[in-house]
C-alpha cells in the first residue's frame, strides 16, 4: 500500500524523524560530558527547577552550569582560603583605584558615599582585627573627600597608618598618582562624573 493509501504511514515517519532528532540532541550532550564538560543537568533531574528559577530567568542563567569549562567551575580543586595579605592587597587596589577615579568636584552624594563606604569597611571588612584597627584610624582621621586630590591623599595617609602599625615602609604620598593611575576604559566609561561647577553642587 502506498503512503497515499495508508495515512498512518506519514504519521509514523514524522514520529520517527522527531525521535531521531531527540536521540541526536542527547547524544551531543553525552559527547560533551565525555569531553570534561558537566552533564547538561549537572546531576539534577531534567525537570526539577525550583519555582524561583522558573520565575526568574536571571537567577536561572546565573546558576546554569551548562557548557562552562572546568576552570571557571574550579572543578577538581578545593577552594583555597584567601590570606589576610591577599585580601589586604586586593582591597587597597580597589580603594586606591577608586580614589584615582574620584572626581575633582564630587557631588554631595559622592562625598557621602565614600564616607559611608569607609564606615562600612570598618564594620564589615572580613578580618576583625583589621576592621577594628581601621575604625580607630577613621576616628582619629575623619575621611576627607572634597576632591580627588584630597581623597587620594587621605587614603594614602590612612594606608600608611596601617603600614606603620605592621612595621612596613611608609609610602611617599606625593607619588600616589604615579602608583595608582586612572583605569583605561573606552570612551572614559569608567570615569565617575562629578559636578562641573561648585555652584551646581547644592542642587545635587
Ligand atoms: C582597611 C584595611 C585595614 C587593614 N588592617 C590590617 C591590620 O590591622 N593588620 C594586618 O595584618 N593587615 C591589615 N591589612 C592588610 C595590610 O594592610 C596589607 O594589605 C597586607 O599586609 C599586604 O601588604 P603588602 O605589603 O603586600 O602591601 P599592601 O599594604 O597591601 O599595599 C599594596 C600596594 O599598595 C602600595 N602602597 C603601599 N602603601 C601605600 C600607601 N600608603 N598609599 C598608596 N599606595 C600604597 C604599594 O605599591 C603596595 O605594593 C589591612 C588592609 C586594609 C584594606
Amino acid at each position: 500500500m502506498s503512503e497515499k493509501e495508508n495515512p498512518l504511514q506519514a504519521i509514523f515517519q514524522t514520529f520517527e524523524k522527531i525521535s531521531h532528532g531527540v536521540r541526536i540532541y542527547f547524544s551531543q550532550f553525552a559527547c560533551l560530558t565525555n569531553n570534561n564538560y558537566p552533564s547538561p543537568t549537572n546531576g539534577r533531574p531534567l525537570f526539577s527547577l525550583s519555582s524561583s528559577f522558573k520565575a526568574n530567568p536571571l537567577i536561572a542563567s546565573e546558576h546554569s552550569t551548562l557548557f562552562q569549562p572546568k576552570e571557571i567551575l574550579n572543578e577538581g580543586k578545593s577552594a583555597t582560603p584567601i590570606t589576610k595579605e591577599e585580601l589586604g592587597r586586593a582591597t587597597w587596589t580597589f580603594l586606591h583605584t577608586l580614589a584615582a577615579q574620584y572626581p575633582d568636584n564630587p557631588t554631595r552624594q559622592q562625598r557621602k558615599d565614600v564616607k559611608e563606604l569607609m564606615e562600612i569597611l570598618s564594620r564589615m571588612y572580613p578580618c576583625k582585627d583589621c576592621a577594628d584597627h581601621f575604625k580607630e584610624i577613621l576616628r582619629a582621621n575623619p575621611v576627607q573627600a572634597g576632591s580627588q586630590a584630597e581623597f587620594s591623599q587621605w587614603l594614602c595617609h590612612a594606608h600608611n597608618v596601617v603600614n606603620r602599625s605592621l612595621g612596613k615602609l611608609v609610602f611617599p604620598c606625593e607619588r600616589v598618582d604615579a602608583r595608582w593611575g586612572k583605569m583605561e576604559c573606552e570612551q572614559r566609561a569608567c570615569d565617575l562624573q562629578g559636578t562641573t561647577t561648585f555652584f551646581g553642587d547644592n542642587m545635587r
